[in-house]
């Protein structure tokens, strides 16, 4: 079942469900959504001369990236084809009977910006503000400006709660995440099973 409105704000105020800072709900609270603004925190990827990215390398992952913080007044553009991580102004609670999608929002998709290229999943029992894979499709740059409504939330109920909520297991690398986090992807070979067995 997915969350309507009414469901929205009594999960919200029950507090188990939390979006913080959300100061407008009356414009944020959707008729099953909660529109999330955009942060000033922007990490971008650099040309490199490195042949390829291995997802295993720490070092590759994080060398080229760069952050830009946007200051007041200012806007981030996103040009044709770019690719940027942003994030969430606010922080999010999952309880472990709900997981929540990111969406993308029409106005902006009609303006070819798409905020999540892939994963717009979170899990239940996750906590922290949400990354944004935002990528502009169109031909021409677009300003984002922090603050602005840029996504939103969709909450599904589960049919019960889960047993291994994010954050409780081994692995669970974004819990807590403040601003946006690049892929850690390469932490995953502590926790194991992410090789196949020799034959
Ligand atoms: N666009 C998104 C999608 C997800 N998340 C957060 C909420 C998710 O609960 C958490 C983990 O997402 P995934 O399970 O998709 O990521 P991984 O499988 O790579 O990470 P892990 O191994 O920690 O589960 O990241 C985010 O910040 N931004």
């Amino acid at each position: 079942m997915i969350l309507s409105d009414a469901d929205i704000l009594e999960r919200l105020e029950a507090g188990d469900l939390v979006v913080d800072p959300l100061d407008d709900p009356e414009l944020q609270i959707q008729p099953a959504s909660i529109d999330l603004r955009l942060g000033r925190e922007f990490l971008e990827f650099q040309r490199t001369n490195i042949p390829c990215i291995h997802p295993n390398s720490e070092q590759e992952v994080d060398e080229y990236v760069t952050e830009t913080i946007v200051e007041d007044g200012d806007d981030f553009i996103l040009h044709p084809g770019d690719f940027v991580l942003g994030t969430t102004h606010e922080r999010v609670e999952i309880p472990p009977d709900l997981i929540a999608h990111v969406e993308g929002r029409s106005s902006l998709g009609r303006l070819a910006v798409v905020v999540h290229a892939t994963a717009g999943l979170c899990d239940p029992g996750y906590r922290g503000q949400i990354t944004l894979e935002l990528s502009n499709l169109g031909t021409a740059p677009v300003a984002l400006t922090p603050g602005m409504r840029i996504s939103q939330l969709t909450f599904t109920e589960l049919k019960t709660e889960a047993e291994r909520p994010y954050g409780s297991e081994r692995g669970s690398k974004y819990q807590d995440q403040d601003g946006p986090q690049a892929s850690r992807i390469q932490s995953d070979h502590e926790f194991g099973g992410d090789q196949l067995e020799r034959e």
